[in-house]
């Protein structure tokens, strides 16, 4: 066994679908030419997931390049470049503030520059940016690069509504699976314990043990001692789950912020998991339903978003200003951003193209409270109407 393998102490119950867990240890084989990790995306979760991954680059050189390059959107700070400061006081003082960052990740604001050479892209950036950066990607990237999406939320258009990991692989041309776990970015960076999932198909052109990345590969990659990777072959179920938790803790955010109380919060979280896995089940039949209840990107992932995510902290203001959804992202998040806001927008547009808006009640009453000014105490009313609609 590696040495890398040694300290990583993986068992081959992380690394299989399901959730037996196993003893037995599994080898983790040195890189022939060790991979090179680029993380594109820079913000609160982005660089988080980014002290992640170079702290694992750096524990195991015979698996990794230690050197891990972030793209940064650049921005100006008070007169200074944020990857000047990052590169020099290991600090991303806008998005991650007072957290320090390993010496071996290096901020880069040149996207192309940044993915030179690379074999392991690491795409965290907000779910709109995707097409853009994917656009400049486009013939910069080998198609032997392998991808991890740890983005939440969809992408609809033309072809339907898309995971962001199969948008990534048609664009780019390259094998993409997730990351998605009950993983609020703070407490991540402030290496509190917490759970997450990967999911990855290993594709048909693998090249081979040491060659190519692995379901071992990417436990090495993403797991540290405050941050417990489950790794298994459900791409579109933890996917789905991430995404549309969110427009679930927007409901969460309006009875909270009306004063209702737990109660009401958790009969929005009953109802939305059921929305969730019932457009698992009509629109990505592959994804399995015990994701859903076993993997912490399932319901994990529901209960922490909706206990202390930035939607639900947006939807409670809406609630109790009276402002509407952008004014309260604005005020709250310094830049960062509530993705159910535009998730709900592309749910509901993808549900109205297939005539199926009345079999997600709640996801529609979402929709129509951010975008049509819906009064949010019709909440449990708009709920059960539709309901009755689709008798
Ligand atoms: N923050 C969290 O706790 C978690 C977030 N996620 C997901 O991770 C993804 C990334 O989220 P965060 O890193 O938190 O981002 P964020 O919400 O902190 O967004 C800010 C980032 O967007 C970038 N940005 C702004 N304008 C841009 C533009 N025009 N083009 C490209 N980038 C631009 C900023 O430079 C910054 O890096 C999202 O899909 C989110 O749902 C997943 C788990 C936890
Ligand atoms: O995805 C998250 C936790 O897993 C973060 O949710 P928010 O984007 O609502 O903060």
């Amino acid at each position: 066994m590696s040495a890398a393998a040694d300290r990583l102490n993986l068992t081959s119950g992380h690394l299989n679908a399901g959730r037996k867990r196993s003893s037995s240890s599994v080898s983790l084989k040195a890189a022939e030419k060790p991979f090179k990790v680029t993380v594109i995306g820079s913000g609160n979760w982005g660089t988080t997931i980014a002290k992640v991954v170079a702290e694992n680059c750096k524990g195991y050189p015979e698996v990794f390049a230690p050197e891990v390059q972030m793209w940064v959107f650049e921005e100006d700070i008070n007169g200074e470049k944020l990857t000047e400061i990052i590169n020099t006081r290991h600090q991303n003082v806008k998005y991650l503030p007072n957290i320090t960052l390993p010496d071996n990740l290096v901020a880069n604001p040149d996207l192309i520059d940044s993915v030179k050479d690379v074999d392991i892209l690491v795409f965290n950036i907000p779910h709109q940016f995707l097409p853009r950066i994917c656009g400049q990607l486009k013939g910069h990237v080998s198609s032997h690069v392998r991808a991890i999406s740890c983005l939440k939320g969809f992408e609809v258009g033309a072809k339907g509504v898309q995971l962001l990991s199969s948008y990534i692989t048609e664009n780019l041309g390259i094998q993409c699976g997730a990351l998605s776990g009950a993983n609020i970015a703070t407490e991540v960076a402030q290496e509190h314990w917490s759970e997450t999932t990967v999911a990855y198909h290993i594709p048909k052109d693998f090249r081979g043990e040491g060659k190519d990345v692995d379901h071992k590969v990417l436990k090495a990659l993403f797991h540290r001692p405050y941050f417990h990777v489950s790794v298994i072959e459900d791409v579109a179920g933890i996917s789905i789950c991430g995404a549309l938790k969110n427009v679930v803790a927007l409901g969460c955010g309006f009875v909270e912020g009306l004063g209702w109380g737990n109660n009401a919060s958790a009969a929005i979280q009953r109802v939305g998991l059921g929305e969730i896995i019932r457009f698992g089940q009509m629109f990505f039949p592959e994804s399995r339903e015990e994701t859903y209840y076993q993997e912490s990107a399932g319901v994990a992932d529901l209960i922490t978003t909706c206990a202390g995510g930035r939607n639900v902290k947006v939807a409670r203001l809406m609630a109790t200003s009276g402002k509407d959804a952008w004014e309260c992202e604005k005020e709250l998040l310094n830049g960062q951003s509530a993705q159910g806001l535009i998730t709900c927008k592309e749910v509901h547009e993808w549900l109205e193209t297939c005539g199926s808006v009345e079999d997600f009640p709640l996801f529609e009453a979402v929709y129509q409270i951010v975008y049509n000014n819906y009064p949010m105490k019709n909440l449990p009313d708009m709920i059960e109407e539709l309901d009755l609609h689709g008798e």
